[in-house]
C-alpha cells in the first residue's frame, strides 16, 4: 500500500518538473538526471519526471519524491498522459512514489477506478491532472489522493489562458478540494500567488528546466 506521508513532505514546498520533448537538444536520460539534481541543490522538495527511462535515471541519483508520469501518443484516444494502468504500475516499479495521470472526463481506455486501484496496488499514490473542478472532484470520488491543475488550457472545454488558472485554484480552494498548482507558473510570483491561493505544493517545469522554452520568451520580449 502507498506511503501516504510523501504528502506531508511536499506540502508547501517546490517540486521541480524535469522533462525534455522529443526535440529537444536536452532529450537524454541522463541530462535529466542531472536536472533533476540541479533542482534539488537549489531547493525542490520533489520532481516530476516523464517516461519510464528517466525515472530510471532520476531515482538512481535521487531519493527525493518523484512524480511518474508517461506521454503516450494513442490513435484511441486525446488522453496522452499515463493512459494505461500499465504504465502507472511500471512507474511505480521503477521508484515513482506519486504516478500523475490523465483524470480528464475525455474518452480514455482504461477506467479511472481501474487505474486508481492497480497503482495504488504497486505502491504508489495517484495524482489526477485535471482541467476543470467538476474533473477534480471526479477524480477524488473514483479513488486519487491529489489533484493537479496541469490540464486547464490542454482541454478544449477549459479555460485557455497565457498564465496560470488563477480562478480554477480558487475554485477548488472554494469547494475545500487539496490540490496542486501546476501549468504556466512562470515566474516566483507566480509560485507564490499559487500557495496564496490555497495550493498544496507547486509544480514548475518550463520555467526552470526548459531553456530552449525560456529563450522564446526572451526572444518574443526583444520582438516588441
Ligand atoms: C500539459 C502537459 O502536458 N503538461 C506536462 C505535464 O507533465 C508538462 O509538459 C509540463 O511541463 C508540466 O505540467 C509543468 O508545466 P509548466 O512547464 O507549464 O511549468
Amino acid at each position: 500500500m502507498p506511503d501516504r506521508t510523501v504528502l506531508d513532505g511536499l506540502k508547501g514546498g517546490l517540486i521541480v518538473s524535469c522533462q525534455a520533448n522529443p526535440d529537444s537538444p536536452l532529450r537524454d536520460p541522463y541530462i535529466i538526471s542531472r536536472l533533476a539534481l540541479a533542482a534539488e541543490k537549489g531547493g525542490a522538495v520533489g520532481l516530476r519526471v516523464q517516461g519510464l527511462e528517466d525515472v530510471e535515471a532520476v531515482r538512481a541519483v535521487t531519493a527525493l519524491p518523484i512524480i511518474g508520469l508517461t506521454k503516450t501518443d494513442r490513435d484511441d484516444t486525446e488522453v496522452y498522459i499515463t493512459p494505461t494502468a500499465a504504465e502507472g504500475v511500471r512507474l511505480a516499479e521503477l521508484g515513482a512514489q506519486i504516478v500523475a495521470l490523465d483524470a480528464t472526463s475525455r474518452p480514455r481506455p482504461e477506467a479511472l477506478a481501474e487505474m486508481f486501484a492497480a497503482i495504488h496496488a504497486a505502491g504508489a499514490l495517484v495524482m489526477g491532472d485535471i482541467s476543470t473542478l467538476d474533473e477534480a472532484r471526479a477524480a477524488y470520488d473514483q479513488g486519487a489522493d491529489i489533484v493537479s491543475t496541469t490540464l486547464s488550457g490542454y482541454t478544449p472545454y477549459s479555460r485557455q489562458l497565457a498564465g496560470p488558472d488563477w480562478e480554477l485554484m480558487q475554485e477548488l480552494h472554494g469547494a475545500g478540494l487539496t490540490f496542486v498548482a501546476e501549468g504556466r507558473l512562470n515566474s516566483p510570483a507566480d509560485a507564490a500567488q499559487s500557495m496564496q491561493l490555497g495550493a498544496s505544493f507547486v509544480v514548475v517545469g518550463s520555467a526552470i528546466t526548459r531553456p530552449d522554452v525560456i529563450t522564446g520568451w526572451f526572444k518574443q520580449a526583444l520582438r516588441n
